[in-house]
C-alpha cells in the first residue's frame, strides 16, 4: 500500500495502465491469481475462502447461518460502506485535497449518518452476540471492522461511544490475529504521513470525489 512514503492511491498508480489489466474497474484492492485477474473485495474474499477451503466458520456452510453472513454483507455494501467513505472523504481527505475543512454542516450530515451505521451494527447485528452472525467469527465481521475501524483516521474514536463495538473489536482481532490485523491495518495508520504530497493532477480528481460525497 504504501510507496516511498506517499499512498500510491494518491499518486494515481490505479489508474495506470498496468494496474487497469488486473482490475479495469481501477480500484483497490484487486487480486491477480495465475492469468486470472478480479476486483471487489467481498468477491475476492468469497474466492479466497473457496479457493483455500478455509474454517467453516468464515463463511458457514450452513444455510442459516450463511444465509446471515450474506445479508451483512449485502447491508455493508448498500449502506455502512457509502456511509464510511463519506466520512472519510469529507472530514480525513478534504483538507489534503482543498487545503481546508468542510464545513460544519457537511460534516454533521456525515456524522449523523456513521452514528447510525455505529448503532445499528451493535443493536441490530450484533446484539449480545459475540460475534456478527453469531458464536464464531465470520467475514461478516472482518468487512465491518475494516470500514468502522478506519474512521480514526477522521480524528473519530467509534468505540469509545460503542462498549460492545470496542469488546467485539477486541474478539475479532484475536480470532483473526492481532499482529496479522496490525500489518492490515499499516497503510491506514499512517494515514496522514502518507497524504501530505497529493500531486495536482491528482487533487482534482479528487475534488470530483468530495463533489459527489458532498451532495
Ligand atoms: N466496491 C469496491 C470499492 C473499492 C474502493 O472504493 N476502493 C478504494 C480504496 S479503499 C479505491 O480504490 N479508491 C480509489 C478511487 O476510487 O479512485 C470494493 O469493495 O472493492
Amino acid at each position: 500500500m504504501i510507496a516511498d512514503n506517499i499512498c500510491p492511491l494518491s499518486l494515481g498508480e490505479h489508474l495506470s495502465e498496468e494496474f487497469g489489466k488486473v482490475n479495469p474497474l481501477r480500484k483497490v484492492p484487486a487480486l491477480k491469481d495465475g492469468d486470472f485477474t478480479m476486483g471487489e473485495s467481498n468477491a475476492i474474499l468469497l474466492y479466497l475462502i473457496r479457493k483455500f477451503k478455509t474454517p467453516d466458520h468464515w463463511y458457514p456452510s450452513d444455510l442459516q447461518k450463511r444465509a446471515r453472513v450474506d445479508e451483512y454483507l449485502a447491508w455493508h455494501v448498500t449502506t455502512a460502506r457509502p456511509g464510511t467513505s463519506k466520512l472519510f472523504w469529507l472530514k480525513a481527505m478534504t483538507p489534503y485535497v482543498t487545503g481546508h475543512e468542510v464545513t460544519p454542516e457537511k460534516l454533521n450530515a456525515a456524522l449523523c449518518e456513521f452514528k447510525t451505521i455505529s448503532t445499528t451494527i451493535q443493536d441490530v447485528f450484533l446484539q449480545d452476540k459475540p460475534f456478527l452472525v453469531g458464536d464464531e467469527v465470520s467475514i461478516a465481521d472482518v468487512v465491518a471492522l475494516a470500514d468502522i475501524g478506519q474512521t480514526f483516521v477522521s480524528g473519530l474514536d467509534v468505540f469509545e461511544d460503542y462498549p460492545k463495538l470496542a469488546a467485539w473489536k477486541q474478539r475479532v482481532k484475536e480470532a483473526v490475529g492481532v499482529e496479522l490485523c496490525k500489518e492490515a491495518h499499516e497503510g491506514i495508520a499512517n494515514f496522514r504521513e502518507t497524504h501530505k504530497q497529493i500531486p495536482p493532477e491528482m487533487k482534482e480528481k479528487f475534488q470530483a470525489r468530495l463533489e459527489y460525497f458532498s451532495r
